[in-house]
C-alpha cells in the first residue's frame, strides 16, 4: 500500500481504444497522447522500440505479417508499462487487445483500464475512408487525401500510401474485426463509450476527451457536498431544492438560516437581529458560527447538504475552506 501510494497515479489515463480499422483510433489516440502528455502503445511503437526484449527475427516477422502471437504481444505490453513514463504519465493502448485471448491475458497481469473507447461506423464508410489514408513517414502522423491534408508541400512530399488498404483488405479486416470484438466488449462492463466516428474528427476527438476525463462513480459511501455558485436571479434556490429533493440532501440557504435564526430567537440570531434592522450586513465571523452550526448537524453530515447564497466574496470561500467545510 504504501508503495502505490508513493506513486501517486490513480488518476493518470489507462486508456484502451478500439474500432474498426480506418475508424480513427491512431488518430484519436495520438492527439489523446498528446493533450494529456501520456503514452502511446500501438503494436507498430512496441514491436519496433529498440529496447525491447524481442529477437530480430520476430521483427522481421511482424513486418511481414502485421501480426504477433498474443503471448508476445502482451510481454511487450507488460514490460513498456513497467516503464517508469508509463508509471507515471500513464498509457492508451491503440487497438489492442484485438482477441478475447489477448484481452483476458492482460486482464490476468492486472492490466487494468479506466477507461476504454470504441469508435464504430458503417462498413461503407470506412472502406471509403482508409483509401485516402497517407502517413508521415518522419513523424508517424496520420492524414487523409479529402478529411486531413497537410498545408506544408514539404510534408504532403513525403506522405506515403499504408499497404494494406485496398477495398479488399480492408473488407477483410472488417470481418476478423467483427468477429473478435463481440467476444472483446464483455471484459470491459461499465467502462465501455461507444462514439460515432462518422463525424469530423474534431468532434470525435472532444467526445473521447470529455469521456476519458470522468471519473467513474464508485460504491463507496459517498456524501455529496454541494456548493452552488450563480448571480441573482440564476435560479439558485430553484435548482438547490430540486437537488435537495432528487439526492435527498439538505438544501442550505445562507440568507433563510439567518433569518430563521432571528425568527427562532436563538443566541446567535439574537446578535444578527440589530443587523437585520439596521439593514447593516451581517459580520463574516457571525455568519459562520449560524452556518457552522447548520453543516454540523447529524443530517448534514449524513446526507449531504447543497449550499447557497454562501459564499459571497473571497474572504468567505476562505473561511469555509479553512473551516474544513470542503464542497466535493
Ligand atoms: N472522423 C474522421 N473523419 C474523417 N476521416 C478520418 C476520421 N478519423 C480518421 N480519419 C482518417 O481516416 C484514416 C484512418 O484513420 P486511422 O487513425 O489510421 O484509423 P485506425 O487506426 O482506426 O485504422 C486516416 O487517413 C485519418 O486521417
Amino acid at each position: 500500500m504504501i508503495r502505490h501510494l508513493h506513486l501517486d497515479n490513480d488518476n493518470v489515463p489507462k486508456i484502451v481504444i478500439l474500432g474498426p480499422p480506418a475508424s480513427g483510433k491512431t488518430t484519436i489516440a495520438m492527439w489523446l497522447c498528446k493533450h494529456l502528455n501520456s503514452n502511446l502503445l500501438s503494436m507498430e511503437n512496441l514491436v519496433l522500440r529498440q529496447f525491447s526484449s524481442m529477437a530480430a527475427e520476430t521483427r522481421k516477422h511482424y513486418q511481414k505479417t502485421k501480426t504477433l502471437p498474443s503471448r508476445l504481444l502482451i510481454q511487450l505490453i507488460q514490460e513498456r508499462l513497467a516503464e517508469e513514463e508509463c508509471v507515471k504519465r500513464g498509457w492508451i493502448l491503440d487497438g489492442i487487445p484485438e482477441t478475447r485471448e489477448q484481452a483476458l491475458m492482460i486482464q490476468t497481469l492486472g492490466i487494468t483500464p479506466r477507461h476504454v473507447v470504441v469508435l464504430s461506423a458503417s462498413d461503407t464508410v470506412l472502406i471509403e475512408r482508409n483509401l485516402g489514408k497517407r502517413i508521415d513517414p518522419q513523424t508517424g502522423e496520420i492524414y487523409h487525401t479529402t478529411f486531413d491534408w497537410p498545408p506544408e508541400t514539404e510534408v504532403q512530399n513525403r506522405l506515403m500510401v499504408p499497404e494494406g488498404i485496398s477495398e479488399l483488405e480492408t473488407a477483410q479486416k472488417l470481418l476478423e474485426y467483427h468477429r473478435n470484438i463481440v467476444r472483446i466488449l464483455p471484459s470491459y462492463p461499465k467502462i465501455l463509450k461507444v462514439i460515432s466516428a462518422d463525424q469530423p474528427c474534431m468532434d470525435v476527438f472532444y467526445q473521447a476527451l470529455t469521456y476519458v476525463q470522468t471519473n467513474h462513480r464508485s460504491n463507496a459511501p459517498f456524501t455529496p457536498r454541494v456548493l452552488l455558485c450563480g448571480p441573482v436571479g440564476s435560479g439558485k434556490s430553484l435548482q438547490a431544492a430540486l437537488l435537495a429533493q432528487k439526492y435527498g440532501l439538505v438544501n442550505v440557504c445562507c440568507g433563510q438560516l439567518l433569518k430563521g435564526a432571528v425568527a427562532d430567537k436563538t443566541k446567535l440570531g439574537e446578535i444578527v437581529q440589530p443587523f437585520f434592522e439596521k439593514k447593516m450586513a451581517v459580520p463574516d465571523s457571525i455568519i459562520m458560527k449560524v452556518l457552522g452550526q447548520r453543516l454540523e448537524q447529524q443530517d448534514c453530515v449524513q446526507k449531504g447538504w447543497v449550499l447557497h447564497g454562501f459564499p459571497r466574496d473571497l474572504d468567505q470561500a476562505h473561511i469555509l475552506d479553512t473551516l474544513g467545510y470542503n464542497p466535493n
